[in-house]
Formats: C-alpha cells, sequence, structure tokens
C-alpha cells in the first residue's frame, strides 16, 4: 500500500498555507517531512488523514493505492484512520482520556478496529504494552495517564495506534515533548517496530538529527512549499538549499553532531 501526494493545496479561510506539495510513501518506506515551525508539515498530515480544522479546504490529489482521500465522505476516511493509516502525536497527554486507565484505552483501539470482544481486547492490551516494551504490562495497563512518564505515555499512544495494526504509521514530533534520553529510546522503539512489521512511516520534525535516525528519504517544506527532496544521507552530506543547510546547522549536537559542523 502505498501514499501519492500530488500538488496538495490547503487554504485556510482564503490563505493559501499549503501550496502545491508532492511526494510519495511506497509501501515499506520511511519517509521524513521537515521543516521550520509554520512550514506546512502538520497541516500535510491533517489533510492525508482528512482532519483539516474548520475553514481549511484541500485540493489536488491523495492517494493511498488506488483509492483517492480528498474529498471522501468522512464516515469511509474515519474507516481509513487507524485501519491503515495510524498517527501518534506529539503530546501523548492530549491522545490519551485522564480519566479511563491506559489498558482500557488500548483494549478501546482493539475493538474499534478487529472487532474483538472485550475479554479479548483487554488480553490483547496487556500484549500491545509489552511490544512497546512498557514494563510490567500486566500492572501497568491498569494505571491512568497521570501514573506514568512521559515516555510512558508516548509508548501508550504508540501502542494505541499500532493496535489497529496500519499499514503506514504517521508520527507528528513524537518525541519533542520528551527529554533527550527518553527521545532516543522512543525513536528507536519506533524504528524498531515499524521494521518488524514491515510498516511504512511518515515522520514529521523540524530537527534533521532526528529525521536521520529514522527516514532515509527527506522532504524539505518552507511555507507550505516542497523546497527539497532528497535521500537523508544527501541531506546530511550535500544538502542544496540555504533552508536545509540552516536545519543542518541546528541539528541537536546532543544526539548527532555533523562532521565538521561549526557548533
Ligand atoms: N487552524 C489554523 N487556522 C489558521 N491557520 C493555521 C491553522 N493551523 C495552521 N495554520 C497555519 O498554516 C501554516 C502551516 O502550519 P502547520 O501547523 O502545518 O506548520 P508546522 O510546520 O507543522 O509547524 P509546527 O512545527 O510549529 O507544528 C502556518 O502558517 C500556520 O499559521
Amino acid at each position: 500500500m502505498s501514499l501519492s501526494v500530488k500538488d496538495l493545496v490547503v487554504e485556510i479561510d482564503g490563505r493559501r498555507v499549503i501550496d502545491g506539495i508532492s511526494f510519495d510513501v511506497p509501501d515499506g518506506a520511511r519517509l521524513g517531512l521537515i521543516g521550520e515551525s509554520g512550514s506546512g508539515k502538520s497541516l500535510t498530515a491533517l489533510a492525508i488523514l482528512g482532519l483539516l480544522p474548520d475553514g481549511a479546504t484541500a485540493t489536488g490529489s491523495i492517494r493511498w493505492d488506488d483509492t483517492e482521500l480528498i474529498g471522501m465522505p468522512d464516515r469511509e476516511l474515519a474507516r481509513f484512520r487507524g485501519d491503515d493509516i495510524g498517527i501518534v502525536f506529539q503530546e501523548p497527554r492530549t491522545a490519551l482520556n485522564p480519566i479511563r486507565t491506559v489498558g482500557r484505552q488500548i483494549a478501546e483501539s482493539v475493538r474499534i478496529h478487529t472487532g474483538a470482544g472485550k475479554r479479548e481486547a483487554r488480553a490483547r492490551a496487556i500484549e500491545e504494552a509489552a511490544r512497546v516494551r512498557l514494563p510490567d504490562p500486566e500492572s501497568i495497563v491498569q494505571k491512568y495517564p497521570h501514573q506514568l512518564s512521559g515516555g510512558q505515555r508516548q509508548r501508550v499512544a504508540i501502542a494505541m495506534a499500532l493496535a489497529c495494526r496500519p499499514r503506514l504509521l504517521i508520527a507528528d514530533e513524537p518525541t519533542t515533548a520528551l527529554d533527550v534520553t527518553i527521545q532516543a529510546e522512543i525513536l528507536k522503539l519506533l524504528l524498531s517496530l515499524v521494521e518488524e512489521q514491515g510498516k511504512s512511516l511518515m515522520f514529521i520534525t523540524h530537527d534533521l538529527a532526528v529525521l536521520a535516525q529514522v527516514a532515509t528519504h527527506g522532504v524539505v517544506l518552507e511555507e507550505g512549499r516542497v523546497i527539497e527532496s532528497a535521500p537523508v544521507s544527501t541531506l546530511l552530506t550535500a544538502p542544496s538549499s540555504p533552508i536545509t543547510q540552516g536545519l543542518l546547522r541546528d541539528a541537536t549536537a546532543t544526539l548527532w553532531r555533523p562532521e565538521g559542523g561549526d557548533r
């Protein structure tokens, strides 16, 4: 299953915020969307998921294999979300319900997307918690989100997204809210899960050092346009645009230091 975005334009209240973006995520590929704040990364993800804010319109084409997602009725799109395309957001707190145990929330994901019964879904929730390497899965599923650390909450959000076995996982700055060591652990986890299950990944970040750890190809955005699209190794060694050169200079030194970099 592959995703193909062509000439995507998003307008919000008459302002063109995405201005003709095209890129592909072939089956099993790991693509990064990278750019500074406001360059249009999140809106591109939301357009793919059919979750644009009120007042926003999308034109162009977003195809999932042979199916056009732009203009698809919301009810049909809802089936795509989760079943085919999963999402993990930056701040796991917003993805989790504070008054339900994490096990129940993972189980709900399982139930909605597999039709499993309650008991089976509860057992699956423990398996999914173990899969994202949460400690002591049998007891952690009985906890509430506030009883977990930020990194553990992000593991729960990843478990919920993957419980539906989507073909493509979209991760929008999933580690930005976490401190550096936890960030590295979550990136490693995401990468191993995606590779293990042969999924495609679309990873959104403003940090080229983070992108280098998870993606093989990068699409650089600026003001809603694609500025450069190249293998990550090229972006790291021979970035052609000033924007990418700036991203390379800013790359987080703690995680990865560009050779000969001036920081
Ligand atoms: N709900 C909204 N209403 C109006 N304008 C919006 C809305 N959401 C985003 N925008 C505008 O669209 C542009 C792209 O925003 P987007 O959130 O996609 O950027 P981004 O690259 O994801 O940034 P960040 O890294 O800060 O999340 C920005 O100019 C932003 O101001």
